[in-house]
């Protein structure tokens, strides 16, 4: 490494950007340029060892826009040697392998987001740089071992949070800061659950312990896999892009609906009725409904072998199915071990008639005629999706599992009107396909993955956290949520039983408070929502202050709303960034009218923005984790009365005056939410 130019800083940066630049190119050239045609015994292998290099050529890729390295530290000279290390996205090296970009997720790399003046951590300098498109232009120092330099905030934190926005969320990777770098490098045999206000980083700290833990445990994460559950497509759709951006391109990313996707849903319940099914009750009512299948034998079991029968008693085959019951193995498992349990106890007669039967003649009595047909009529397969159909088709069999444990109302309300004749006739709800989820599972084990995201959970049922909890029975999750967010009727208002229910009732639970997404000003607006609606969770602070951000319009005529929006949209379009119009979802319809007419194109939530197409028309009820640079939010009351009930419509409108980076504007023509008064008139 060259010795610093201390007359001209940002030369010398640039220069070893430049050579950092050329040996990634080198570094992809090394592997462009492989062989393997001698080193792979056969096709098979050759394809493999083709795809690994396909994807690592992939992953030295240069993005130009991406800033191979936004960080360095210097480190005290008793330390590390006093060595310089460039923080970046990934690993660079030169030709003679030494570093000259560290992967931000090296043990070396931390101290970069955890020193501080408090902690140094053995750092003497720590830098950060600024980029123009893909060119460096700034950079700025802490000290931190020197007493004399004050702290300050980052002005390139600050810039990078208020970079304009267009197109899909992007990686924070750069800016991490301290109490989320905490929980995006906990370890990998730990549930970590995260609540945090809006904007304070949740899903982005998600995203980024998943490309962490598959750094520090990649062998073993291939194996088992990583999922990233979100609310909706369209959500998973504007975060798709952060992992790859991260160099990880192997997580899989589904919404709880699509875990569950066993059979169609063309039904739809009312919200009393989808309370019971997501309640977790409905477990154990599957359970009993799936091991009522079993029929303790009765009759003794006859196995005719050449000249000689063999009897098992029926107080034999009793214990034996009796021992499966108790063992708490899958019914289908069971089942499979059936047969062979039956023709052990044979074959114990066998010997004790003085006979030496072999393995290969258990698995013959296993397969005899007698035996199977005993096993079918004792311990018989079920299908999971017709079970359900029984439950809520036949108030007789429902009763006879859900005695004691749902009340005579309860049971009327989760069965159908009229009963449907077959699984494929059958209209299935959401919350149904999480109980067809739950009964596949205790007949056969789901498998489980290695580490789970699961972002907005606190909109999930007690049966939906079982459904994500059985996919990492034998991994690790993170889980992340907003208690104040939660718009669902069984919304979850304590994480303790959330977990419980997930199965990990241990797992540490976390605080985000600092919030980067939305401006104090328009946060503190927000939250005079929050006593009305989730007494006892503190406000988020803003790390942000952007005067002028929150601008409260009345309209003083009903018929004029439309127009009056149609031009706070072109007001907001005239700076840089992306312009989210939320408005209640009755009133989607009329304003996309009314942008048509005024001959404004926007996008629906999902659709990508970009420089040429920036505003997207937002019914409330998808607004949830998504962000805009510029919102104009149509109606408040109508948000709110769009809601079954006052809280949850409260809800729904904190999530929608909580979407704004730069700047938010509220139309109303009728009343403000009361709830929404203060102090300053507004
Ligand atoms: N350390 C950071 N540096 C820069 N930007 C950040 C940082 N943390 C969060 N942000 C930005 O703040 C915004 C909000 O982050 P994110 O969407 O992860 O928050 P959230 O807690 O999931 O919000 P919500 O509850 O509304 O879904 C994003 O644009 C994100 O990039």
């Amino acid at each position: 490494m060259s010795a610093p130019d201390p007359e001209n800083p940002l030369a010398h940066e640039r220069a070893h950007l430049t050579s950092s630049r050329a040996a990634l190119r080198a570094m992809r050239e090394d592997v462009e340029a492989l062989d393997i045609k001698d080193v792979t015994a056969n096709w098979v292998n050759s394809l493999v060892l083709g795809a690994q290099i396909e994807a690592r050529i992939k992953a030295l890729a240069d993005l130009s826009h991406t800033p191979l390295f936004f960080g360095r530290l210097d480190y005290l000279p008793t330390t590390q040697e006093g060595q310089r290390f460039y923080i970046g996205r990934r690993h660079v090296h030169d030709a003679d392998g030494d570093p000259m970009v560290i992967d931000w997720r090296a043990p070396v790399s931390q101290p970069f987001y955890r020193a501080s003046k408090k902690d140094p951590q053995d750092v003497r300098l720590r830098r950060r740089f600024g980029y123009t498109g893909g060119e460096l232009t700034a950079y700025e120092d802490e000290h931190l071992t020197d007493p004399a330099e004050a702290e300050r905030t980052s002005k390139l934190l600050q810039a990078e949070i208020e970079r304009p926005r267009v197109g899909p969320m992007r990686d924070i990777v750069a800016t991490i800061q301290p109490e989320q770098d905490e929980i995006v490098r906990s370890g990998l045999s730990g549930t970590v659950c995260v609540q945090g206000g809006p904007g304070t980083g949740k899903t982005a700290v998600g995203l980024h312990r998943v490309a962490y833990l598959l750094y520090a445990h990649r062998d073993r994460l291939a194996r088992t896999g990583t999922l990233v559950v979100g609310p909706n497509e369209s959500f998973l759709h504007y975060i798709e892009q952060v992992l790859p951006a991260l160099g990880e391109l192997e997580v899989r990313q589904a919404t709880v609906d699509s875990l569950v996707a066993h059979v169609e849903v063309r039904g739809e319940d009312s919200a009393q009725t989808a309370v019971i099914k997501g309640d977790a009750r409905m477990a154990q009512i599957l359970r009993g409904a799936v091991r009522s299948h079993v029929t303790l034998p009765t009759e003794p079991l006859v196995v005719v072998r050449g000249s000689r029968r063999w009897c098992v008693p029926a107080y034999e085959l009793e214990e034996i199915v009796r021992e499966l019951l108790d063992r708490d193995i899958r019914y289908g498992a069971a089942r499979d071990a059936l047969p062979q349990r039956i023709a052990h106890a044979v074959l114990v007669r066998m010997e004790q008639a003085g006979e030496a039967p072999d393995d290969r003649v258990q698995d013959a009595v296993a397969r005899n005629a007698a035996v199977k047909a005993a096993v079918k009529a004792v311990w018989p397969p079920v299908d999971p999706a017709k079970l359900v159909l029984r439950l809520l088709g036949d108030a007789e069999f429902l009763a006879a599992h859900a005695e004691g444990i749902l009340t005579e109302d309860e049971q009327k309300l989760l069965l159908w009107q009229k009963p449907f004749r077959s699984v494929k006739s059958a209209k299935w709800s959401a919350a149904d396909a999480v109980l067809i989820d739950e009964a596949t599972d205790l007949v056969q084990r789901t498998q489980s993955l290695g580490h789970v995201v699961l972002d907005e959970a606190q909109d999930l049922s007690p049966m939906q956290y079982r459904a994500v909890g059985r996919r990492c029975t034998t991994g690790s999750a993170t889980i992340l949520g907003d208690l104040a967010q939660g718009t669902t009727p069984w919304a979850t208002e304590s994480w303790r039983e959330a977990l419980t229910h997930l199965g990990k009732p241990d797992a540490a639970v976390e605080e985000l408070t600092a919030g980067f997404r939305v401006p104090r000003e328009v946060i503190a607006y927000a939250s005079r929502l929050l006593p009305h609606m989730s007494p006892g969770l503190a406000p988020v602070s803003s790390v942000r202050e952007t005067p002028g951000s929150l601008e409260i319009r009345p309209v003083p005529d009903a018929a004029g709303l439309d127009a009056a929006v149609v031009a706070a949209c072109v007001e907001s379009l005239r700076n840089e960034g992306s312009i989210g119009l939320i408005a209640a979802d009755a009133r989607i319809a009329p304003l996309r009218e009314a942008l048509a007419a005024a001959g404004l194109p926007c996008l629906a939530p999902g659709e990508e923005t970009t420089s040429e197409a920036r505003l997207t028309l937002v019914p409330a009820s998808l607004a949830k984790g998504l962000e805009y640079d510029y919102v104009v939010l149509d109606e408040p009351a109508a948000v709110v009365d769009g809601e079954p009930d006052e809280r949850t419509g409260l809800r729904r409108l904190y999530v929608a005056l909580t979407r704004a980076v730069s700047g938010l504007t509220v139309l109303h023509a009728t009343d403000l939410p009361a709830q929404l008064a203060g102090g300053d008139g507004n």
